[in-house]
């Protein structure tokens, strides 16, 4: 029996043989024979070979673009498959916000799927041309092979690519660097670029954690986004588009913006922050909202000062008006360079853009508005199906204080607290006051001054509400008392004329009886 060294030798000799021989077809024979002998080995070799190759080239089609198959599994190998691999490569990759770690050149890893084993393999072909070119710095290009037995063809051509296609994507998107986009003004945009809108990193810190709420409410919003983000399958059931509208409302201060930071954060989405007030037509609207992305949070804050989308519907006067303009052109011409000078989004406009326009954009999408006066909307404009989810922000409670207390001051308790408890029951104080209450003013601030700093803060809220609704009060009790004065001066009044023509009627009957008719 042969031992170990002479095989490894022997094995040495042919491979040294098959490389001499390799070189010497390459250099004797012309290119077009070598590759008919090329291709008919290959088909020799397929007859015995049992396992297949398949290759994802980094870059592909005429412009040489990046494949997207390339760096989905580039994300997955990081994902899955790394931890097996010996030699890795650190990558920065475009819109991702760490670096992706994926395997090294000729490097190897076995994965498996349904109990059935393959094998990935990165691969860096060097070019062979050594012209020197100003223009092109590198020919030499990258693929993905991942090699299986026949027999698995099905299962890994079908399931398994399939699978590692959605976790590559999945990846890619929790790994992505967020973005917040506002609009630009339509004299800004480019027909040949996109410059609709301008984004900066996405880098707000609030959280669901952070943010200061009853916990049974912020719980059901969290389930609710929850059960958005994993829906596609249930909106495509019932037929309906894949958004969901939320209206948050409330006094300021009580944190509808952190609210959507929160959300944004919590679902790893971009967030499209649209200031109508900048968008001159229902036009431009729908431009801009064609061009945001899936996985996105739409913000419209502030919708009662945005536009007067409050009463869209004609008021008398207003249609009074309108006739009057259709019998005067100069009064038409003033009005209408009036209204060019002022946003023409319409309620609406931005009502089709809500049912219609976007539903048919597809992809997961949400749409916020806030404001501070809920009943000045248009019920049209908020109603369930546009809007689906209202959540009221109010001011702050005992347990959204926790929270605020936690964040700012890391205390779970103190003995300050039940003082603060019964403080704002008694009084009104919305989160961002008490915050800022609760942030230390100096270095030796402690946990208990700032505590005692907001009790007394609260107490001085308190004491100007009791004040104000005095005020009130004896404001309303004068203009009770002026309103009870006017009624009876008027009621004297008539009382005199009453008497007068009383009076006036018997001197006239008087004189009628002592005279008679002249
Ligand atoms: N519920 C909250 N939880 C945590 N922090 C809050 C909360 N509400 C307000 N704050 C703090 O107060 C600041 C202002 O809050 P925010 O801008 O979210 O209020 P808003 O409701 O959007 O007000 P406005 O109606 O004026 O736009 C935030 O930066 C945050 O630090
Ligand atoms: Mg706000």
């Amino acid at each position: 029996m042969m031992n170990a060294l002479e095989m490894w030798s022997n094995l040495g000799s042919v491979m040294a043989g098959l490389m001499f021989a390799w070189a010497m077809f390459k250099q004797y024979f012309p290119p077009q024979l070598r590759a008919h002998i090329e291709a008919y080995a290959q088909k020799a070799v397929g007859y015995v070979y049992p396992y297949i190759h398949i290759k994802f080239p980094e870059f592909a089609g005429e412009r040489l673009e990046r494949c997207e198959a390339y760096a989905a599994i580039q994300n997955y190998l990081s994902a899955t498959a790394t931890a097996r691999a010996k030699r890795l490569k650190a990558e920065s990759v475009k819109d991702s916000q760490s670096l992706v770690l994926g395997m090294d050149e000729n490097e190897e890893v076995v994965d498996e799927f349904e109990g059935v084993k393959l094998r990935w393999s990165s691969r860096l072909v060097v070019s062979q041309n050594s012209t020197f070119s100003f223009y092109n710095s590198s020919k030499d290009t990258r693929f993905y092979s991942l090699t299986f037995h026949r027999s698995h063809r099905a299962l890994i051509t079908g399931s398994y690519i399939k699978q590692v296609l959605e976790k590559g994507k999945a990846v890619a998107a929790d790994n992505r660097q967020r973005k917040l986009y506002t609009n630009n003004l339509s004299s800004n945009w480019h027909y040949y670029k996109s410059t609709k809108w301008s984004h900066v990193a996405f880098e707000h810190p609030a959280t669901f954690d952070t943010l200061a709420m009853e916990p049974s409410k912020k719980r059901e919003i969290m389930n609710d986004l929850l059960k958005f983000r994993r829906g596609k399958e249930y909106y495509k059931r019932i037929g309906k588009a894949w958004k969901r509208g939320y209206l948050l409302y409330g006094p300021p201060g009580t944190g509808k913006s952190t609210m959507i930071a929160a959300m944004a954060n919590f679902l790893n989405y971009d967030v499209y922050d649209l200031e109508l007030t900048t968008v001159k037509d229902n036009t431009e609207l729908r431009k801009l909202l064609i061009e945001t992305s899936e996985k996105s949070i739409i913000v419209i804050e502030d919708i009662d000062c945005s536009l007067d989308l409050t009463g869209q519907r004609k008021t008398k006067k207003q249609e009074k008006d309108d006739d009057e303009e259709k019998e005067d052109p100069v009064k038409k011409m003033a009005k209408d360079r009036e209204d060019s000078k002022d946003s023409k989004v319409t309620l609406s406009g931005l009502l089709n853009f809500i049912d219609g326009l976007w539903s048919a954009c597809g992809g997961e999408r949400i749409i916020v508005f806030t404001t501070n006066f809920v009943d000045k909307l248009d019920p049209a404009l908020i109603r369930r199906g546009r809007m689906d989810k209202h959540i009221e922000m109010s001011y702050c409670c005992f347990e959204s204080f926790k929270v605020l207390a936690r964040n700012y001051l890391g205390v779970e308790s103190h003995p300050l607290f039940t003082t603060v408890r019964r403080l704002l029951e008694e009084t009104k104080m919305a989160p961002a006051d008490v915050a800022e209450n609760l942030m230390p003013k100096s270095d030796d601030e402690d946990e208990e001054a700032c505590l005692k700093g907001l009790i007394g803060e609260l107490e001085k809220a308190k004491e100007d509400a009791r004040k104000k609704s005095e005020e009130e009060e004896e404001e309303k009790k004068a203009a009770a008392a002026a309103a009870a004065e006017a009624e009876a001066t008027a009621a004297t009044r008539a009382m005199a004329e009453k008497e007068g023509q009383q009076k006036l009627s018997e001197g006239c009957a008087k004189e009628v009886k002592e005279n008679g008719f002249r």
